[in-house]
């Protein structure tokens, strides 16, 4: 794919998803505390915080894994309500997880149509048709910029980062409005996350769909996503865009002290180019 340049985010692109004020307590454990967060069409959305600070709970609200207790979920400006994982995919919500439910032993192009099996009908029975899904498989990666050499080949076969990947394309392929990423770069080397992070940005020139995923690296947040949300201890405590913070002021308004004061203080400091969420 030829590399261009990463248009800015269209000022009047609408949200496809918002989620405002909600929270969620599991038992006495609260996860999520009066979260409000918005994704433009097209957008990369990086969300960022410590262990247990609720970012997976959050992902897993919005991809109808969890019902949150309060507050709204609009999906391209409706009310809704994701009663199951089926019912946000329905609504054009997919989400890869790290275990990435992808098979081993088999091949690549099967991994890509799995649950999904083109077919044929020859001599009256009913065959799965592997001819077409090799060269749509083939095509599709291609046309995301994915390099794998052999679809024929198991995934066992495939280093992490090509595995991520072959997990992202597969689930683009129905061509969701939102694709959640549940940490896509953990546990990958450097060469092995520039794979993902190349996907990433190509889908970001796209800017079809739009990208909510958890990353740790903040280098890598400002490689590829247009904005970071920062969770701390249930809160959205930062919604900064990438292009107007950068990563020392970032880790600078994360050190200062964990405390929602502390951020603000610290990002009004940093001559308000982050801008905080409104509670
Ligand atoms: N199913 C659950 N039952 C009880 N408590 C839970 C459940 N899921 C999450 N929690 C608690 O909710 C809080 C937020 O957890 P969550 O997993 O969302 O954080 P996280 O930011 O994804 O952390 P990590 O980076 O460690 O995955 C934690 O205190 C966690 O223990």
């Amino acid at each position: 794919m030829m590399e261009q340049e990463i248009k800015p985010l269209a000022a009047d692109a609408p949200n496809v998803l918002e989620v405002s004020h909600i929270s969620k307590s599991f038992g006495a454990v609260t996860a999520l505390v009066d979260v409000s967060l918005k994704v433009k069409r097209g957008e990369v959305l990086a969300l960022v915080g410590d262990n247990g600070a609720g970012k997976s709970t959050l992902i897993k609200i919005l991809s109808g894994f969890h019902q949150p207790d309060t507050g709204k979920i609009l999906s391209n400006g409706e009310e809704t309500r994701f009663a199951s994982p089926r019912d946000a995919r329905a609504r054009g919500i997919e989400t890869v997880y790290q275990d990435l439910a992808l098979i081993g032993d088999l091949s690549i192009y099967h991994n890509m149509f799995l649950g999904r099996e083109q077919r044929k009908r020859f001599l009256g029975l009913n065959l799965l048709d592997n001819k077409k899904m090799r060269t749509l498989s083939r095509t599709y990666l291609d046309t995301l910029g994915i390099h794998i050499p052999d679809v024929n080949n198991t995934v066992d076969l495939l280093s992490g980062g090509q595995r991520q990947c072959v997990a992202v394309a597969r689930s683009i392929y129905s061509s969701p409005s939102i694709l959640i990423l549940d940490e896509p770069l953990a546990a990958l080397g450097v060469r092995e996350s520039a794979h993902v992070l190349g996907l990433i940005q190509n889908l970001r020139r796209q800017r079809e769909v739009s990208v909510i995923m958890i990353v740790h690296n903040y280098n890598q947040i400002f490689e590829v996503c247009d904005r970071i949300n920062f969770l701390h201890a249930g809160e959205i405590v930062l919604d900064a865009s990438t292009s107007e913070t950068t990563e020392e002021e970032l880790i600078r308004v994360v050190k200062s002290g964990l405390g929602k004061n502390a951020i603000s203080a610290a990002a009004s400091a940093a001559e308000g180019r982050a801008t905080l969420p409104h509670h």
